[in-house]
């Protein structure tokens, strides 16, 4: 095998010229993204840069004015985001995804059904939910939501919804996890709980996040991806995009620190 091969082997997602125009505003511009299997990659940028853009076009949930998306070497393009999941490749969603009347056990267990396209179950008696049962709580256990199984999502606090939305995610058995903002509106004992607990998830997954907490994205990641005005600005290890004079003066320019 020669080396280049390898190292494609190593690629799990994939991104030439991605572009996203709207409306005569060019919000991504030829991004090229390589996220190598098993790391822990961030898409950083100060305000506008067009990282949220970016996400939503490698989740499928923005179509792209141009370019091409790969996942495990496939074309994924043209798919819709359902699919992708299918393959491996899921989103985490934000706190609203967890119905806050239900139980941690009940939201786990849904989510468990949607993977296994079990619509129908959702009505059937208790005795097939409860089959679940033994899944979800490995599940929990792994959030560390252990002791919270039966407590009702909408009273869990920030960080722990934060944790129950994870654990819906991972029910869907994703070879790679992509978390929008997952520090946002936490406290910093949440932050420090949720940071291990995606350094915890990483350990056979990979994930891509976009997150403004540059000291997370610092501790977390095995490489940073840097955008700025839709452009990849810079890229590497935190030491090295920290240093990198044009990320300093993006975000000075932008008004961050
Ligand atoms: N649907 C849209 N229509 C028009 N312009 C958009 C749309 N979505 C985003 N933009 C513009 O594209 C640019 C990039 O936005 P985006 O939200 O991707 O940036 P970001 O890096 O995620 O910013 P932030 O850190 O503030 O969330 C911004 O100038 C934004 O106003």
């Amino acid at each position: 095998m020669t080396t280049q091969t390898a190292s494609a082997a190593d690629v799990i997602l994939s991104a030439r010229g991605l572009s996203k125009r709207f409306a005569g505003f060019v919000a991504v511009n030829g991004v090229d993204l390589d996220v190598q299997r098993g790391s822990i990659h961030a898409l950083i940028g100060p305000n506008g840069a067009g990282k949220t853009t970016c996400f939503n076009l490698l989740t499928k949930f923005l179509q792209p004015s141009a370019g091409t998306i790969t996942l495990n070497g496939r074309d994924i393009t043209r798919m819709p985001a359902a699919d992708i999941a299918r393959l491996g490749l899921v989103r985490s969603f934000q706190i609203s995804a967890v119905f806050p009347k239900l139980s941690v056990l009940e939201n786990v267990r849904i989510a468990l059904q949607r993977r296994r396209g079990d619509s129908f179950d959702f009505w059937r008696s208790q005795t097939v939910l409860h089959q679940l049962d033994a899944e979800a709580m490995e599940r929990i256990d792994e959030v560390g939501l252990s002791s919270f199984t039966n407590e009702t999502a909408g009273e869990l606090s920030y960080g722990r919804k934060r944790a129950l939305e994870i654990a819906t995610t991972l029910a869907l058995e994703p070879e790679m996890l992509l978390l929008d903002e997952p520090m946002a509106g936490m406290a910093q004992e949440d932050v420090a709980r949720i940071s291990a607990l995606i350094r915890k998830i990483s350990a056979n997954r990979t994930i891509l996040m976009v997150e403004h907490n540059l000291s997370v994205v610092a501790d977390l990641s095995d490489r940073i991806t840097v955008l700025a005005r839709g452009q990849v600005l810079s890229e590497g290890s935190y030491e090295v995009v920290s240093k990198d004079p044009r990320v300093i003066e993006a975000y000075i320019g932008a008004g961050h620190e």
